[in-house]
């Protein structure tokens, strides 16, 4: 029993592959594989654990029938063709909940660096521009009693929530396709419609999945319905805003500051605008980047190829 490994992958994940006997060949460059070199290791392999690169699209699959399972190293499926995966009869799996505490607290941790600016007064003490005090300057935006807008009120948007409503007692409100009745019921969280979450909202912060329903929601139309003290946080995929739109609507004031841990493209390219604005916080994809999470994720991937391997019933199927 083979896998391939895109990326390094944790000790722990990889520790339990190699007790059930499985031979893990990791890829350690520091660049993505092409589709040549993809293809040619995983067709010496009986499975994938994707931890990283470019999407897994059908042509690949098509070459790759055999893989008894493609175990994604993250919650989001985005970087894969699912259905054709589901077509070609190769299962897909993914880690949620490990990942809810950690990637939440991303998203917090931007609504604050945001709201008090502090990447850039970080910069400007390094640019040796603190020399005055001004009781009127470098003021940033309370967020006690404020109004929370969860776009995508599931596993992480509910911790989100219940970050922010035990930390500043803010209102939660939520749009999802679906009522989160848990969350209705615990945290107070009031069903919205999406020009209601615009409109109404204080600081929105984006939890859906990325899919061609939420691909680019995050226009200028949604900017310019936003209020003009709002902070927008994007802790869920770079593709759901439109950046174009969001450099605008922060340049002309229809919004006041954005905290961003996933960009598109990414990574994001130094001299990029967004990196030189007071109320913007720009983070490298690092929602899940802590040793306790990324082992437990690791685990979950080897849970299932070991599944997958052994015959079993995969724990995290998402096709
Ligand atoms: N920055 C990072 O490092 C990380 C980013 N992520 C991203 O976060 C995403 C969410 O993860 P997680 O919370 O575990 O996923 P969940 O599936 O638990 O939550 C997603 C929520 O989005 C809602 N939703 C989906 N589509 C729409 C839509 N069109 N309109 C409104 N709401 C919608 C769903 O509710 P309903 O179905 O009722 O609409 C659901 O409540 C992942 O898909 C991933 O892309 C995850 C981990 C780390
Ligand atoms: O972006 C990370 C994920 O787990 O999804």
């Amino acid at each position: 029993m083979r896998v391939f490994t895109t990326r390094r992958i944790p000790e722990e994940g990889l520790t339990l592959l190699q007790r059930a006997g499985i031979t893990v060949t990791q890829w350690t460059e520091r660049r993505n594989l092409t589709d040549e070199e993809l293809v040619a290791h995983c067709q010496e392999n009986d499975a994938l654990l994707f931890a990283g690169g470019k999407r897994i699209e059908r042509a690949f699959l098509e070459q790759c029938r055999h893989l008894k399972v493609i175990a994604l190293l993250s919650v989001g499926y985005d970087n894969i063709d699912v259905q054709a995966a589901a077509d070609l009869g190769i299962p897909v799996t993914n880690t949620p909940d490990v990942l809810s505490d950690a990637t939440a607290d991303i998203a917090f941790l931007l609504m604050l660096a945001v709201s008090r600016k502090v990447f850039y007064m970080h910069k400007r003490i390094i640019n040796g521009e603190w020399k005055f005090s001004d009781p009127t300057a470098n003021l940033g935006i309370s967020l006690e009693g404020k109004t929370l807008g969860i776009w995508g009120l599931g596993k992480i948007g509910y911790v989100m929530a219940k970050r922010c409503r035990d930390a500043y007692g803010m209102k939660i409100i939520y749009n999802n396709r679906s009522r989160n009745e848990a969350a209705e019921k615990e945290l107070g969280a009031i069903p919205v419609s999406f020009d209601e979450l615009l409109t109404q909202s204080d600081v929105i912060s984006i939890h859906t999945a990325l899919t061609p329903d939420t691909k680019g929601r995050f226009d200028k139309a949604a900017f310019d319905r936003m209020k003009s003290s709002a902070i927008f946080i994007n802790a869920a995929r770079g593709g759901i805003h439109n950046e174009t739109d969001l450099i605008a609507a922060l340049e002309n004031g229809s919004i006041w500051g954005a905290g961003l841990d996933v960009t598109n493209p990414e990574p994001m390219q130094p001299g990029n605008p967004l990196l030189d604005m007071p109320t913007v916080a720009v983070l490298p994809h690092i929602g899940s980047a802590t040793v306790e999470t990324r082992n437990a994720m690791s685990t979950i991937a080897a849970q299932n190829i070991i599944a997958a391997l052994q015959g079993k019933k995969l724990p995290n199927q998402v096709n």
